[in-house]
């Protein structure tokens, strides 16, 4: 009788020893935080990777909350260390007839790109540069033979600036069904703007300028247009003007380009001429080969992937950012990494393209998080922009949404797009919390950008 009452004490001890070690070690590698709400770890993955699972809620629980705070105020410290680096001025490597005095704002812009610094966010000469995107007359309408899939304008502005302009194809409010393959959904105009004020909302500041402009079809595209394109204009329907343009998909009459009944808005986009070179991203970058789900070597294999795109030390966590950022707009077609060609591989990226973004306000793309949520390593600075944001009054949609009145077209996005944009900044800050558990120093990394 007194042994069995020895082993049930024993046991009861043995128990109550597991429990507690429980709360301080992190069995699964994924969450650790002691005495707070947490979920089991595999859990969370299938929180965040189910698809068929989404958050309502806009805000964090209050203890992550304070834990990121805590986090935050931390990783504070690991900043002063290692002060931002810029690099050398993309001026310095351009031929001397770009240092000219009479060079016009776009081309100063294009001199003041430095190696690890695109653009400043205080840099006055980015307003002057979207004041006239906004506002100069179109001058030429060039035809390229490189165009990508979609059909999209070449324009020179009154002041030379060159632009890259994609016409409205949908209203924003359509949005692609479920099933459908995000390569047959037409690229929209208001993603390329919308993604461009994300970019400097975040402060991830890799989108050139882009902005939105009704565009009258006769009076500026069509007595300006080179022969090539004037042909591909249809008869005059009740005095609606469309054209087909030419490109590899949808340039034909079943989908005409048209206006309402000649005007029609496009995105203008900062042209970057002669410039730019596109390094193709693997799929492992976004996480989105089902086969390396949950193997062990998947990080060391990403970084074997992101050292073929880049060889720059900066380059994993730029891909976190670029990953992140398609995450909250909702863009799965990443599919290449814009590089300076005169900074070789060794500079930040250059995200074009962004034209499939916004597009299920409905689902959250949770695969672009996978590799963030499987290394753990997300850059300090990014992380205080994160929450810079999450802080605002209204969140990131009120942000946005401020952001986007300057536009001259609207709506530019829809109620429901604008909510999303809050709940996946909220989903992003749990995988970092979950990251970080007592491990601040292993997962936010202070690399000088
Ligand atoms: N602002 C820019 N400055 C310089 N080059 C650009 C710019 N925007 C796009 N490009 C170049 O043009 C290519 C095609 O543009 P974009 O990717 O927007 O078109 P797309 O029709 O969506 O192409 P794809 O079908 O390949 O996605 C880009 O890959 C890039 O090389
Ligand atoms: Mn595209």
């Amino acid at each position: 009788m007194k042994r069995t009452f020895v082993v049930a004490i024993l046991y009861g001890l043995c128990i109550i020893l597991v429990m507690t070690l429980m709360q301080h070690v992190n069995i699964s590698g994924v969450i650790v935080q002691e005495g707070r709400r947490i979920l089991p770890a595999l859990d969370v993955h299938t929180y965040l990777f189910d698809q068929t699972i989404i958050a309502t809620g806009h805000r964090l629980p209050t203890d992550m909350e304070e834990s990121l705070y805590s986090a935050l105020n931390s990783s504070r410290r690991l900043r002063s260390t290692n002060p931002e680096d810029r690099g050398e001025a993309l001026v310095e490597l351009l031929p001397a007839n770009w240092s000219s005095p009479e060079i016009q704002p776009w081309q100063q812009f294009i001199n003041n790109i430095h190696r690890h610094v695109f653009y400043s966010e205080d840099d006055p000469l980015v307003d002057e540069v979207i004041h006239r995107m906004k506002s100069l007359r179109i001058t030429e309408i060039i035809v390229k033979s490189w165009t990508g899939t979609e059909f999209k304008f070449f324009f020179t502005l009154a002041d030379g600036t060159p632009i890259i302009a994609k016409p409205m194809r949908l209203m924003i409010n359509n949005e692609p069904p479920p099933n459908m393959s995000k390569d047959d959904f037409y690229e929209r105009f208001q993603s390329e703007v919308a993604a461009y004020h994300l970019s400097r909302i975040l402060k991830l500041h890799f989108v050139p300028p882009v902005v939105s402009r009704y565009v009258n079809l006769t009076s500026e595209i069509y007595q300006l247009a080179p022969d090539s394109l004037k042909k591909t204009f249809l008869n005059n329907t009740n005095g609606v003007r469309c054209f087909t343009g030419h490109c590899l998909k949808k340039c034909d009459k079943e989908h005409p380009i048209c206006g309402h009944p000649d005007v029609i808005p496009v995105s203008f986009g900062l042209l970057l001429p002669d410039l730019i070179s596109n390094a193709w991203i693997p799929n492992t970058v976004f996480g989105r080969t089902a086969a390396i789900f949950g193997k062990r070597t998947f990080c060391k294999e990403l970084r074997e992937e992101i050292n073929k795109i880049s060889s720059a030390s900066r380059s994993h966590l730029d891909i976190v950012d670029i990953n992140l950022f398609d995450f909250i707009q909702g863009n799965l077609d990443r599919h290449h990494y814009g590089q300076i060609i005169q900074f070789g591989n060794n500079s930040y990226p250059v995200l074009f393209d962004n034209g499939r973004g916004f597009a299920r306000s409905y689902q959250d793309e949770f695969d672009l998080l996978y590799p963030m949520y499987k290394c753990c390593k997300i850059r300090q600075s990014t992380f205080e922009k994160l929450m810079n944001v999450y802080q605002k009054e209204g969140g990131l949609r009120e942000a946005m949404r401020r952001s986007l009145k300057s536009e001259l077209v609207h709506p530019l996005l829809t109620e429901d797009q604008l909510f999303a944009l809050d709940r996946r900044l909220v989903k992003v800050l749990e995988v970092i919390y979950g990251c970080i558990g007592t491990n601040i120093e292993g997962v936010i990394i202070n690399d000088g950008y």
